[in-house]
């Protein structure tokens, strides 16, 4: 029965590494599986009311950020990341069973997996056609499936893919960087935040007011004067008109820590739009370092002293 469990939209078929991640969060039988094959349409399937949470690559060690998931959550309807999980990410070259490498002309590959495998490919296989892929296990769910032709040879999978489609294994590690790493995120409605935890992450998309020098600078100060360590931070484009562009951003902390409050109240008073993505617990549980009179104790201290002065009762 899975009358009231939890529906979650992924980047399927089976077997991708969205489900290894969705795995962290739901085991099979705790969650109805949605499969789709776009991160756009995972998201959107959560907007729609399709499902309650969408599982998608937001970075990963190799591209950076992945920007169909940052420009998603960046307009349309709100939305909350709730989580994060971080899985290794390995390649192996397989096909339909009696395919040989040395008849492999065209490769299946989803577009990232193609770039974390591009100098193995290059040395072993330099003459070969990428065919993109909507996942990584698209093409395999393809070769299982028989039946028509296919316009490809072989295709890059997940390793745990490989016996679960029925295929063969060509080459095995054929990543470029052994310690590759995605990161995902669990995408919901807003609503109540996750607890801090010590070692959280909260995600933002900002607009800067146009043609004012330093803007950014002044963005980026809100962080750095109350000492939050940003993670990860990039622009993309609006869409409305050439050189505008949105600054998505990972700052270390809880917006229930003192230090990225007043910093988010900043940018709400420098900046002409900011979008709360929400603050959920770090897959890595690193806690950040606290500087010198950014601890919340500081701040409380601060503003108790302020309060003092203004009503004349400050000795
Ligand atoms: O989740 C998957 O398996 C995907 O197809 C997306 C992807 C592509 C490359 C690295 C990590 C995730």
């Amino acid at each position: 029965m899975s009358e009231g469990l939890p529906r979650y939209a992924y980047l399927g078929p089976a077997g991708t590494f969205t489900e290894a991640a969705l795995r962290q969060v739901a085991p099979v039988g705790e969650c109805v599986d949605l499969p789709v094959s776009d991160v756009s349409s995972a998201i959107e399937a959560v907007r729609t009311g399709d499902a309650d949470f969408a599982v998608v690559a937001i970075e990963s060690t190799v591209e950076g950020g992945v920007t169909a998931t940052l420009d998603s959550l960046a307009g349309g309807d709100p939305l909350v990341i709730v989580r994060e999980m971080l899985v290794p990410v390995q390649f192996t070259l397989a096909a339909a069973p009696f395919v040989r490498i040395e008849d492999v002309r065209r490769i299946s590959a989803h577009p990232h997996a193609w770039v974390q495998c591009r100098r193995w490919l290059a040395r072993h296989l330099p003459s070969v056609v990428h065919v993109p892929a909507t996942s990584n296990t698209a093409p395999a769910a393809l070769i299982a499936a028989g039946g028509a032709e296919l316009p490809f040879d072989a295709a890059l999978v997940p390793p745990a893919a490989v016996d679960s489609y029925g295929l063969v294994p060509l080459a095995v590690d054929v990543a470029d960087n052994v310690s590759a790493q995605t990161r995902f995120v669990v995408v919901g409605h807003p609503g109540a935040v996750p607890p801090r935890t010590g070692a959280d992450k909260t995600t933002l998309v900002v607009h800067l007011p146009d043609n004012e020098a330093g803007a950014l600078l002044a963005m980026l100060e809100q962080f750095a004067v109350r000492g939050v360590n940003l993670s990860r931070i990039e622009s993309r484009p609006i869409g409305d008109a050439l050189g505008r562009y949105s600054f998505s951003l990972d700052a270390e902390g809880h917006i229930t820590d003192e230090r990225v409050g007043e910093a988010v109240m900043g940018l709400h008073r420098r900046c002409p739009y900011v979008r709360f993505l929400g603050s959920y617990p770090r897959a890595d549980a690193v806690e950040p370092t606290v500087h010198v009179g950014t601890a919340d104790t500081d701040f409380v201290g601060a503003r108790t002293w302020l309060q003092a002065l203004r009503s004349g009762t400050a000795t």
